[in-house]
């Protein structure tokens, strides 16, 4: 039976790459840099007229009133982050935008389409090393149109794993993710890397780079297309206190198996986060 959302998925994976033909060439002139939640969470007009770029097309090609949008910089504008069982598109133009500014070499293009609350597909475009990583719900996921595969790895002393530190610098949650990352790191695993992108982690987990990757305080857009790609390419998602995943939870631990994904859940020290879908008023 033909795929119903296969030429949403086809148009997705044109439109990131033109977004991040659009990431490369802003990338070659001057950026301001401008400020959302704190002073470490930063925003360009590259974010703002990229996510333009993509929704505006996205429109245009399925109609405004039957899909629903999710973008990070429209949602920072007021916009409502809220998953309804509506086929919607949940989208970050520019992650991360802290290596896009600095010119650090990983900065992605995240698209993900989700019907019925459930994740169909995502489009992962890591636009300066040009890798398009794609997954569709029950088909696999792709680097460049080659299967990938998470690794075989079940001991998490073999392990190499991703944390980030997130763009809340209050002291007592950075203290948090210390401990966390040094009970993680003296388990021990063979290292502990990051790209600075939740979308290119998720890649690296789906392609078996790596073992696991968590995260407390990323955001639906971070993770939804990376969150399809890492299942289908083997992989697990759980919340970070071992129930089930939530996309709008701002939690995740993803990782090649269950075994190495328990391990490390053990020493999580969680902290509070605002979800994604709370009324404004509690953001
Ligand atoms: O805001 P942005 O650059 O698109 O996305 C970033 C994520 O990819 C990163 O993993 C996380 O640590 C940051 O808090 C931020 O959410
Ligand atoms: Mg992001």
């Amino acid at each position: 039976m033909e795929d119903p959302w296969q030429k949403a998925y086809d148009f997705a994976v044109a439109v990131a790459r033109k977004a991040g033909a659009e990431i490369r060439k802003a990338g070659e002139s001057e950026i301001r840099v401008m400020t959302k939640s704190s002073t470490v969470d930063l925003v360009t007009k590259t974010d703002e007229r990229v996510e333009k770029i993509i929704i505006g097309s996205l429109k245009e090609e399925f109609g405004e009133g039957t899909h629903c949008f999710i973008g990070e910089e429209s949602v920072a504008k007021g916009e409502p982050c809220i998953l309804t069982d509506k086929p919607t598109w949940i989208i970050d133009p520019v992650d991360s935008t802290t290596n896009f500014v600095h010119g650090f070499p990983f900065v992605a293009v995240s698209i993900a389409f989700a019907v019925n609350k459930e994740l169909e597909f995502g489009v992962v475009y890591s636009c300066l090393e040009d890798k398009m990583y794609k997954a569709q719900r029950g088909k696999g996921a792709f680097c460049d149109d080659e299967p990938i595969q998470v690794s075989d790895v079940k001991d998490i002393n073999q392990s190499i794993i991703i944390s980030e530190h997130g763009t809340d610098r209050s002291p007592e949650k950075v203290t948090k993710i210390f401990s966390t990352i040094q009970k993680n790191l003296c388990i021990p695993v063979h290292g502990l890397r990051g790209s600075g992108t939740a979308a290119t982690n998720m890649c690296l987990v789906a392609t078996g780079a790596v073992e696991a990757l968590f995260e407390i305080g990323i955001h639906c857009w971070d993770i939804a297309a990376g969150a399809v790609i890492v299942k289908e390419a083997g992989g697990i998602l759980l919340d970070v206190d071992g129930e089930p995943f939530d996309l709008m939870s701002r939690r995740m631990i993803s990782a090649n198996n269950e075994t190495i994904a328990k391990r490390i859940i053990k020493e999580i020290e969680i902290f509070p986060v605002v979800r994604d879908d709370a009324p404004i008023e509690k953001k």
